[in-house]
């Protein structure tokens, strides 16, 4: 699940590169070749995006491919490497700008994993040794940033064939790597912007659940959705106007404040004051379907790191906030301090605490693949197999049906996750109204969620999906893909 509360800062790298050499040097009289600089500014970029020139452009395409490895190797999630304070030490030893460029080449090669494995396939004449992964994620380093971020192509090749002659495990491969990264550069027209990048990008398994789900044509347009990296959605904690005024960004219908484009959080107005933290628009909607809080004794079970429990706390309620990791609940209680917010904090299993008393409300925001947020995390693709979700859906069950005695009667348990697959949303309500038939499903309406009527299924239940319009002409559309589901106890 991704962190609501705190968003890096990082680089759209999802639009294309240039169609073309000769119309990109047009449009930027300023992009010739230059041996100094190894990365010009293109339309999304800024200055954070150009990495010092020398070694430093070398550590920043080493680190990238070294954080791939581990991701798509040894399936370490990338938070956990990309982390300024917590990540590995190659990267938080990089400064501002370096780390920017190598978020953006690391998400531009999980973005486009299929597209860039599909040029490899075409440009390497020979197959490579089964044992050459760290050659094929140097030359997927190298032609991510040719033919998806505004590198030109000769600092691009030139540094992955000396990033190959310094490891011993490509060392022999550059007089390959130069060729190859070369011709990937010549045939750009023929690599990029297949019909099929969507499909490519998308693991099979992830496509046949989605195509199964949402039938083909949504599926097509939610792995279509995750080639973008999103920009920033924010929860106000109040006034959402003024909020939009001074981050310069858009109110969408449901409440968010979105700004076009990933920014450094901490340095946003309003951050130091807790005006508002970081929240996908689609997260911030669940906590919306337990109604009017205020005044009432609401848990908020797999809590943190508290997106929803500031929400339920700002709206008012009394807010019992439980999650098993103390490490994330100590996050949880920073951005509340930050906030200005208050909640009773609990380290604790749901599947074994035991409540004092039963609550007014509930909302459990269980642990899922997380197949919802790739767009922002898109390293999930890669990490989660259909065993993971198998896996996490008996836990959700479980966890429904334990805490479903914890409700009070006449009040509302609304069950959500951040994941695209039905094992691990839809799927969960007839068995738990089977065992539980002291509740009945309480059907969500548009006017509940920004008068979103699409995200709302025939049968009551909440369905974002990536490609979904946020409900905003002038914002970006998307959101993550989230399910919800309100029951109420009834008598
Ligand atoms: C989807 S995240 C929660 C996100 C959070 N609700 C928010 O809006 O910021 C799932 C959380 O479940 C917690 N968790 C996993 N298993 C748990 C368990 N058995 N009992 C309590 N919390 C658990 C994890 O530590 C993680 O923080």
């Amino acid at each position: 699940m991704s962190d609501p509360v705190e968003q890096k800062p990082g680089r759209r790298e999802g639009s294309r590169k240039r169609p073309a050499k000769g119309a990109d040097a047009q449009q930027r009289p300023d992009s010739r070749p230059d041996s100094r600089a190894d990365v010009r500014p293109g339309p999304r970029a800024d200055k954070a995006d150009m990495p010092r020139r020398g070694r430093e452009g070398l550590a920043s395409r080493k680190t990238a491919a070294s954080i791939l490895e581990r991701v798509l190797e040894k399936r370490v999630p990338l938070d956990a490497l990309l982390d300024e304070h917590h990540g590995i030490p190659h990267f938080r030893d990089l400064d501002a700008r370096d780390r920017a460029l190598v978020r953006a080449i690391v998400g531009a090669v999980l973005r486009h994993r299929g597209e860039l494995e599909a040029a490899l396939d075409r440009c390497i004449e020979h197959k490579l040794p089964a044992n050459a992964e760290a050659l094929r994620i140097l030359l997927m380093v190298g032609a991510a940033q040719i033919l998806f971020l505004d590198v030109p192509d000769h600092a691009a090749v030139s540094i992955a064939v000396t990033v190959a002659a310094e490891n011993r495990r490509t060392r022999d491969a550059r007089g390959l790597v130069n060729g190859v990264l070369r011709r990937i550069a010549r045939e750009r027209e023929l690599l990029a912007g297949r019909t099929d990048a969507a499909r490519l990008n998308t693991p099979d398994w992830l496509f046949a659940s989605w195509t199964e789900a949402y039938g083909e044509d949504t599926a097509t347009a939610i792995a279509t959705a995750h080639a973008q990296q999103p920009g920033l959605d924010l929860t106000p904690k109040r006034d959402a106007e003024a909020v939009a005024a001074a981050v310069e960004g858009v109110v969408l219908s449901t409440g968010t404040v979105r700004l076009a484009e990933t920014r450094r959080v901490s340095l946003l107005p309003g951050f130091a004051e807790g005006d508002w933290w970081v929240q996908d628009a689609a997260a911030a909607l669940p906590a919306r379907l337990l109604g009017d809080v205020a005044g009432l004794h609401v848990a908020d079970l797999c809590a943190a790191p508290g997106g929803k429990t500031a929400e339920l706390a700002a709206a008012g309620a009394d807010v019992t906030a439980i999650d098993l990791s103390e490490n994330r609940l100590k996050r949880l209680a920073q951005n509340l301090d930050r906030l200005g917010l208050s909640a009773t904090l609990k380290a604790a299993d749901v599947l074994a605490y035991e409540p004092e008393a039963p609550f007014d409300a509930i909302l459990l925001d269980a642990p899922c693949s997380a197949t919802g947020t790739i767009r922002r995390h898109p390293d999930v693709a890669w990490l989660k197999t259909p065993e993971d979700v198998a896996t996490l859906s008996a836990l959700q069950a479980k966890m429904l049906d334990r805490v479903a005695g914890w409700v009070k009667p006449g009040g509302r348990l609304v069950f959500c996750t951040c994941s695209l697959e039905p094992q691990e949303g839809e799927a969960h309500i007839e068995p738990f109204l089977r065992a539980h038939p002291e509740f009945r499903l309480e059907p969500v309406l548009p006017a509940e969620v920004g008068g979103l009527a699409h995200v709302v299924t025939g049968s009551g239940t909440l369905r974002t999906l990536p490609c979904h319009d946020a409900g905003t002409a002038n914002a970006e559309p998307g959101m993550d893909g989230f399910f919800a589901a309100r029951f109420v106890r009834q008598g």
